[in-house]
């Protein structure tokens, strides 16, 4: 079995009957989902749960999960998602799959955020990763020079068809190819405070526990 469906299967479980759980989005997540679908039906456990993403939305549907919308819940108990990058201060990239802006906003009202990764994504120093930031179309042109301006390699996500990438709320997102970012805090705010930028990959003080794969198929828990 592969990593990235042993650590989902493993996060399913840490889900409680009676929870208000957040589902994420990617590949990893899938298998989480699944699971968790699996769990429900033969557990007869009563959740509803909240998407990341319109394709994870489709998937739990499909499944029979009980889905509500994020302003029709009060806090999520527990949100499980997959990410890109984790640094051993537990902050991250995520955005691979260009669910980042629904993602962070899930998660900042989640009381628990686990993230299922394979030990790829497990890293020293964020950045190799390109970093994804979600950009409003409008004047995003500027936005890109500004970023070509300062060195950060911007390229624009494309899709299948080769044209710009369009998130699930109509944006834009762009890529950075950092290699390394020193000091994530102070990028994070710095990104903020551009003006067009809607959000960005860089999740800090986010998660509180990781599951990560290993190359010999046990699993490691790491909390915070
Ligand atoms: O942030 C994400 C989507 O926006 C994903 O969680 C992240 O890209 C990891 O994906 P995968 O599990 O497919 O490697």
């Amino acid at each position: 079995m592969n990593q990235k469906q042993l650590v989902g299967e493993k996060a399913a479980t840490f889900v409680e009957d009676g929870m208000i759980v957040g589902l994420g989005t990617g590949s990893t997540a899938i298998f989480m989902v699944q699971a968790l679908a699996e769990r429900v039906k033969n557990e007869n456990l009563s959740i509803v749960c909240v998407s990341t993403s319109k394709a994870t939305e489709e998937l739990a549907v499909s499944l029979g999960l009980n889905m509500k919308d994020l302003s029709e819940v009060d806090e999520i108990d527990l949100t499980i998602d997959g990410a890109d990058e984790i640094s051993p201060d537990f902050h991250g990239i995520k955005g691979g799959g260009g669910a980042l802006l629904y993602e962070k906003i899930v998660a900042t009202n989640s009381k628990k955020n686990i993230w299922i990764v394979d030990d790829s994504k497990l890293v020293d120093t964020l950045g190799k990763f390109p970093l994804p930031v979600e950009v409003v179309p409008f004047g995003s042109e500027h936005v890109f020079r500004k970023f070509v301006e300062k060195g950060y390699q911007p390229e624009y996500r494309k899709d299948d068809a080769d044209t710009k990438f369009v998130t699930d709320s109509g944006n834009l997102i762009i890529d950075l190819y950092l290699n390394k970012i020193e000091d994530p805090k102070t990028f994070a705010n710095e990104l903020k405070s551009e003006v067009g930028v809607v959000e960005h990959g860089l999740f800090i003080d986010i998660v509180d526990q990781v599951i990560a794969g290993t190359a010999t198929g046990e699993i490691e828990v790491k909390t915070k």
